[in-house]
């Protein structure tokens, strides 16, 4: 937590910092309230108020400078308001770091049932106990204000690809008047942000408008959303390109939920600055490993016997300090043990993978560091 005897004059404002650029990757710090974060960045997911399978000290020690939470989950358990009375999410989940919240309505169209999108907002049913819920611009900033979040998303709404031009054009447009009311809606405490969804489907026209729209609007930042959704990763690539230049060079910039660790490395070439995804968590529960040279399942049969660690050049001593056979054996017996060691992993790759990154844009080595990166990722693990 920030100095508890910092007054609220002191908490640092809101900021972003570019620092170097190599092509069009982009080396910065996103100043919050509750510390720095280094870009390009990856975010792990704190679900619940936790990213399962680890202790935050453990998620810290990756290199995790910031981590999401979820607003839908955490609204319905345990509730915002009593998150607020705990005294907020930082002090519930014990990470006095930066936390991003999303706006829930992602959550809402993939969990809830019965869920209805109106001007005003989206109405749907828990998909715990059925309880009816309404999430419009205000009450989602609302509940992301009692969490306590650091940076806060717009409710926006994301079509699935591929969809036909007036249905990106209608949801990219009732997104952009709900960023205006989320503009409005927000109170902002010092270093505190709000960030507004850049939406339009695949079509660089409408990509354009949403993003010109948003600029006028004004925001701490930027995030792509309507991507990861099902195109082929060269249309997302594409809609980058078209869409990167249209936003502000000092501000960040958020590419929503991607992704793999190539989707990743193409992102940052292109120029974005954060970035969040499931996989390495969820991946780590499954018995599937991330590394230097690639994926592992540790449930194949052909680790049974293998003495090696994972990477024992690793600074993660998950990866360094147990052999796969026995990380095969944990998988396989569904032991708790197998999915704390391969999140750890995970976590852990990702965030060297974006430190590895950061350095390469600080030393002018990008292409040639993103070049050795693919060749280590083709030559597989042996
Ligand atoms: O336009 C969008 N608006 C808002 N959120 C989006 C998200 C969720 C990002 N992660 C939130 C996290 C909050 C904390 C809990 C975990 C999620 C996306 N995720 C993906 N792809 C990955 C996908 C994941 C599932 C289906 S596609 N595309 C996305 C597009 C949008």
């Amino acid at each position: 937590l920030t100095r508890p005897d910092a007054a609220p004059s002191e908490a640092p404002a809101f900021g972003f910092a570019l620092h170097a650029t190599d092509g069009t990757a982009r080396r910065g710090t996103v100043t919050t309230a509750h510390g720095e974060i280094r870009t390009p960045a990856f975010m792990p997911v704190g679900t619940l108020g936790t990213v399962k399978c680890l202790y935050p000290e453990q998620v810290r020690a990756t290199g995790a400078d910031i981590l999401l939470g979820n607003t839908y989950h955490l609204m319905l358990r345990p509730g915002a308001e009593r998150v607020a009375g705990q005294g907020g999410l930082h002090r519930f989940m014990n990470w006095p770091h930066p936390i991003l919240t999303d706006s829930g309505g992602f959550q809402v169209m993939s969990l809830a049932k019965l869920r209805k999108i109106t001007e005003k907002g989206v109405t749907f049913q828990s998909h715990v106990d059925g309880s009816r819920h309404e999430l419009t611009p205000e009450r989602s900033l609302e509940i992301q204000g009692l969490l306590g979040s650091d940076i806060q998303m717009q409710l926006d709404e994301c079509v699935a690809l591929p969809a036909d031009r007036r249905e990106m054009e209608r949801a990219m447009e009732l997104s952009l008047r709900w960023a205006a009311r989320s503009k409005a809606a927000f109170f902002g405490r010092r270093g505190h942000g709000l960030f507004g969804i850049v939406q339009g489907g695949d079509d660089e026209e409408l990509r354009a408008r949403s993003a010109a729209g948003l600029v006028e609007i004004g925001f701490d930042g930027y995030a792509l959303g309507g991507l990861a959704v099902g195109e082929p990763q060269e249309v997302m690539f594409r809609v980058i390109e078209a869409t990167a230049p249209a936003l502000p060079a000092d501000r960040p910039r958020y590419l929503m939920g991607v992704g793999t660790p190539q989707d990743i490395l193409g992102g940052v070439a292109r120029g974005i600055d954060m970035f969040d995804c499931v996989m390495p968590t969820r991946a780590g529960r499954h018995g599937l490993a991330y590394t230097r040279y690639g994926k592992v399942n540790l449930r194949n049969a052909r680790h049974a016997d293998d003495p090696r660690p994972l990477d024992a050049a690793s600074d993660c001593p998950a990866a360094r300090d147990w052999s796969r056979a026995y990380l095969h054996h944990l998988v396989r017996t569904g032991e708790a043990l197998g999915a704390m060691l391969l999140t750890h992993v995970n976590v852990a790759y990702y965030q060297s993978l974006m430190a590895e990154l950061r350095v390469a844009i600080e030393t002018g080595r990008f292409a040639e560091v993103k070049a050795q990166i693919e060749a280590d990722w083709a030559r597989g693990d042996i």
